[in-house]
């Protein structure tokens, strides 16, 4: 059994990152210690500028700490050389974005296989994996829709699909609902829960949106870099 099987999605082990401006310091996260369970709908939340994006993108290996020990799917990432980083994200970890980011001269089809062809999935395999995650999320009628032909809660269908279509242990959404009206925010919010249910996958997200926050299993609060509060769905903090 792999550590991710067993162990939490994420582990911070007095996580700082400062980031550089122009020669002066930042402090975006400051020595934060917790654990994102495994296969749950976890929501980072906390007001502007106190760090979500900022840690999403440390979970995501977008970004590296400044400081302490992170473990993501039970990989120590500062021991990673870049390459292997690389692999390691492209592999395992899948994003999901409030602006959506298709790439406009493909179609919905096309936009879902491109991660395939990047890991190198031999055509038969990424044609079914293709249609069974566009089936699952709705969409195989749209398939040969190109972006702009599409509404913002196909986009947002077409980007889950995309995320899931790889089999990623881990799905980060920054602000997933953001760019919708409440009703398609709502029905996104269902969609995601169906598939991390299906594809038993973990699901961290950084919101705002009361909505979406209403369907936590973890809410981690942020405050000025700081973790504040943990809240699990059913127990008390
Ligand atoms: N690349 C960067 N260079 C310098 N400072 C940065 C950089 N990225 C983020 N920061 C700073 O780090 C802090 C945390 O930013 P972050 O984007 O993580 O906040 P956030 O909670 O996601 O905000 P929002 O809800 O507005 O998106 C802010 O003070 C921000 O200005």
């Amino acid at each position: 059994m792999s550590a991710l099987e067993n162990g939490p999605v994420a582990r911070f082990e007095r996580v700082g990152k400062v980031y550089d401006d122009e020669g002066l310091a930042v402090t975006a996260v400051k020595c934060v210690t917790f654990e994102i369970p495994r296969e749950r709908f976890a929501m980072i939340v906390g007001p502007s500028g106190s760090g979500k994006t900022t840690l999403l993108n440390l979970i995501g290996l977008i970004d590296v700490p400044t400081s302490g020990r992170l473990e993501v799917c039970g990989e120590d990432v500062g021991a990673l050389a870049d390459n292997a980083l690389t692999d390691f994200r492209s592999r395992n970890i899948a994003f999901i974005f409030q602006s959506f980011n298709l790439l406009p001269v493909l179609t919905a089809y096309e936009n879902v296989e491109y991660p395939l062809l990047l890991i190198g999935v031999k055509q038969k395999e990424r044609r079914e994996r293709t249609m069974a995650v566009l089936e699952s999320v709705g969409l195989s009628d749209k398939r040969h829709h190109r972006p702009n032909q599409l509404s913002g809660g196909q986009k947002q269908r077409v980007a889950v699909a995309r995320a899931l279509v790889k089999r990623p242990a881990l799905v980060l959404a920054d602000e997933p609902t953001a760019n919708l009206d409440s009703r398609t925010g709502a029905e996104i919010t269902a969609l995601m829960r169906k598939m991390q249910t299906e594809h038993k996958v973990s699901f961290v997200f950084s919101t705002h949106d009361p909505q979406l926050i209403s369907h936590a299993d973890d809410t981690f609060v942020i405050r000025d870099g700081e973790l504040v509060a943990h809240e699990e769905e059913g127990r008390t903090p």
